[in-house]
């Protein structure tokens, strides 16, 4: 497929290197914490207001194109579909990181998708690029003083739950935050109040009543059969899971794993955003020692390529929906 995987020129220590490394340190109280979160407030609403200062209106849902789904070459991905698009290279907002993985085309497109305002992160971050969790998350608070009330998370996941197949739609119901586990949280570090409180509580990360409609939705469409609901867990990356590990995940409850979404949906009901999230099943998990085939990159983006019309259409009439209900 044409610029599926070819290996990426824009690596990190390349390109705006300063850039990258020039984050405003500050603080609440001017120290430098090691693991703390170095976008001060002010910070964050420096880069909206930045974003703000170019725009003409002021979209209240935030979508997040998963491996993919946003890729540059990809013209009927979802990123590509706003009408009236207003593009920001990653590298042209200032404090801002750069997309480093292939599938991920690095910019946030402003738009309309069935005629509702959007901003769109065409690539996201994540923590094997080397950015700490709260880097790869922190677009999302961009996002929220910008207006943002309701996030749409999407992302390419391994299938673990045996009954899914290749190209379904896994809605997120719950997630298991591995990383967590091991003590690394987007939240970490001294806590910004006016973000949100210190002990955001997870229970209802996932908005019940938009799992429901979105399921009307994927029926009312004809993608009823394609269409799950359940437990999305992230791990570090980039490698690939071992059979042990996943069978590991597969006994806890896991249905699809991936490398992402986790931080950006923490920090989104941090500050109390209305969150909404799928998994597109581009591979299925390998949890048999006998089997030949392998996990890869491009077989995500293959599949991300064939289900572009269905997710395109699946998440307009989401977005058409949650603009009836704010
Ligand atoms: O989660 P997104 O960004 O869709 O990408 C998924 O696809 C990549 C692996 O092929 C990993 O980055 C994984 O997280
Ligand atoms: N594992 C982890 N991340 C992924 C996978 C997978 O099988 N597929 C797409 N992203």
């Amino acid at each position: 497929m044409n610029g599926t995987c070819e290996l990426k020129t824009k690596v990190l220590n390349r390109t705006n290197e300063s850039k990258v490394n020039n984050v405003e340190q500050e603080t609440q109280n001017g120290q430098y914490y090691a693991n703390s979160n170095v976008y001060s407030y002010e910070s964050v609403v420096k880069i909206a207001q930045f974003l703000l200062d170019r725009v003409p209106f002021t979209p209240k849902i935030g979508i997040i194109c998963g491996s993919g789904m946003g890729a540059y070459w990809n013209k009927g991905s979802l990123a590509e579909a706003l009408q009236n698009p207003i593009k920001f290279p990653y590298e042209d907002i200032p404090n801002f990181p750069i997309s480093t993985v292939e599938g991920h085309a690095g910019q946030l497109v402003f738009g309309y998708l069935s005629d509702v305002p959007v901003m769109c992160m065409q690539g996201r971050f994540h923590y094997y690029e080397g950015y700490p969790l709260w880097k790869c998350a922190m677009p999302v608070r961009v996002m929220k003083m910008i207006g943002v009330t309701h996030l749409i998370a999407t992302n390419a996941a391994g299938g673990l739950n045996k009954t899914y197949k290749v190209g379904d739609i896994m809605i997120v119901k719950d997630h298991i935050n591995m990383m967590g586990f091991a003590g690394n949280n987007p939240l970490q570090g001294p806590n910004e109040e006016r973000f949100g409180p210190r002990f955001p509580p997870m229970n209802s990360a996932y908005n019940k009543q938009l799992i429901r409609k979105a399921k009307e939705i994927a029926t009312a469409e004809g993608l009823g059969d394609l269409v799950h609901d359940g437990v999305y867990t992230c791990l570090g990356g980039p490698s690939f899971e071992t059979v042990a590990e996943l069978k590991m995940l597969g006994m806890l409850g896991c249905d699809a794993v991936g490398m992402s979404t986790v931080h950006e949906v923490i920090t989104a009901r941090h500050c109390n955003m209305t969150v909404f999230a799928f998994s597109l099943i581009t591979n299925m998990c390998i949890t048999d020692y006998d089997c030949k085939e392998e996990a890869n990159h491009c077989e995500v983006l293959d599949v991300g390529k064939l289900r572009e019309g269905d997710l395109k259409h699946f998440v307009s009439k989401v977005v058409e929906y949650m603009a009836q209900t704010m």
